[in-house]
């Protein structure tokens, strides 16, 4: 019994090569039965052995920005997606954004015909897939996109917060007209369920933000969470779900109120991901809720600063590999 994680990795000219190479390396040694030592002994020690990991790219790309033998690696295995050009570190190259496309097509097929059972995601870098003529905002849209379902809710989670976003990427200006009460009831049915269902909470928590300062003052400073924030909280409650709010999200997340919830629900995506990657960045996690699978990533983007520097933190991506493990059963 195994199960098979997919991890695409990434824009090649950003830090996602050298941090799967270097992933690689380290679930290998856990793997072959090296002690799990910090997050890695999170999991059950069997759990390593029982897991494969994929990794999904250009196979020269990854020994070359890896710098270490990738062959041979006990437990990992490699699913080819050749470069359409030659890489450098740091620049990007609209050329291969089809390339990068290619890897996420590749990793969800792998889902599809049951190959894999879970996708771990390193960085993309959203414009250059534009640039090559793709409209894309981000892994979780064309997931969802992908996957045939109506609604999936971004999350990410670190240092002891989760954060759940009811708008992801989208221009500012349309937030406002983007948050209805429909979506509202589903991001908070999916959230639900999913943090009973993968984070096994029993009777999980959620606060929910407003969109206004102060949640709107009364009235005073915009009407969306009387007109329709409140509303589908008071539905979310009538359903069974412990969501309270709407709260103001600048004191929501004062470190002793915050502690009261499992979960919470931000309403657009600077609203909540500031704080946690503020209390956690290179150590949390993005996960993807709401798909038929799971879907893990980092917490970082390409970083092309840093790209074939090797300076890069693999750790925001380790503990993605260990969320998708924890959440996903053997095949
Ligand atoms: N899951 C994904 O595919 C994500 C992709 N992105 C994309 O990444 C691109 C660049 O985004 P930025 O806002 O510049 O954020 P970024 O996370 O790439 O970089 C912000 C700062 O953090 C540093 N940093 C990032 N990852 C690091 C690591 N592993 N170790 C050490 N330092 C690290 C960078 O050097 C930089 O100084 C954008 O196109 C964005 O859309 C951003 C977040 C997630
Ligand atoms: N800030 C999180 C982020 O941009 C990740 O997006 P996605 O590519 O995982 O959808």
């Amino acid at each position: 019994m195994v199960r098979r994680l997919a991890l695409t990795t990434g824009e090649p000219a950003g830090i996602g090569p050298e941090l799967s190479a270097s992933v690689a390396v380290w679930f290998s040694a856990l793997h072959a039965g090296a002690a799990p030592a910090g997050p890695a002994a999170e999991v059950d020690p069997s759990a390593w052995r029982d897991t494969e990991l994929v990794l999904v790219g250009d196979s020269q790309l990854l020994a070359a920005r890896g710098g270490a033998e990738l062959s041979g690696l006990a437990g990992v295995a490699f699913e080819a997606v050749p470069l359409r050009v030659a890489s450098v570190p740091g620049r990007l190259d609209a050329a291969n954004g089809r390339y990068v496309l290619d890897t996420l097509d590749r990793a969800i097929g792998m889902v599809e015909r049951g190959q894999a059972q879970a996708i771990v995601t390193a960085p993309v870098q959203k414009s250059v897939i534009n640039d090559a003529g793709v409209p894309f905002s981000g892994h979780t849209e064309y997931l969802q996109e992908r996957a045939g379902v109506d609604q999936v809710v971004m999350m990410l989670a670190g240092g002891g917060l989760r954060v759940a976003l009811a708008t992801t990427h989208l221009p500012l200006r349309a937030v406002p007209d983007a948050i209805t009460g429909p979506l509202l009831d589903r991001t908070l049915r999916i959230l639900d369920a999913d943090l009973r269902a993968r984070f096994l909470l029993a009777a999980p928590r959620i606060a929910v933000c407003g969109l206004n300062p102060h949640a709107g003052e009364g009235g005073y400073l915009g009407r969306e969470e009387i007109d329709v924030i409140a509303p589908a909280i008071g539905r979310a409650r009538a359903a069974g779900i412990d969501a309270h709010g709407p709260l103001p999200a600048d004191t929501l997340f004062v470190p002793d109120h915050v502690a009261q919830y499992d979960a919470v629900l931000s309403m657009f995506h600077d609203q909540g991901l500031p704080v946690l990657k503020h209390a956690s960045f290179g150590r949390g996690i993005n996960v993807t809720l709401g798909l038929p699978y799971v879907r893990t990533s980092v917490d970082h983007g390409t970083a092309l600063d840093l790209a074939g520097t090797g300076r890069a933190d693999p750790g925001s991506l380790q503990q993605a590999v260990i969320e998708a493990i924890r959440m996903t059963p053997t095949a």
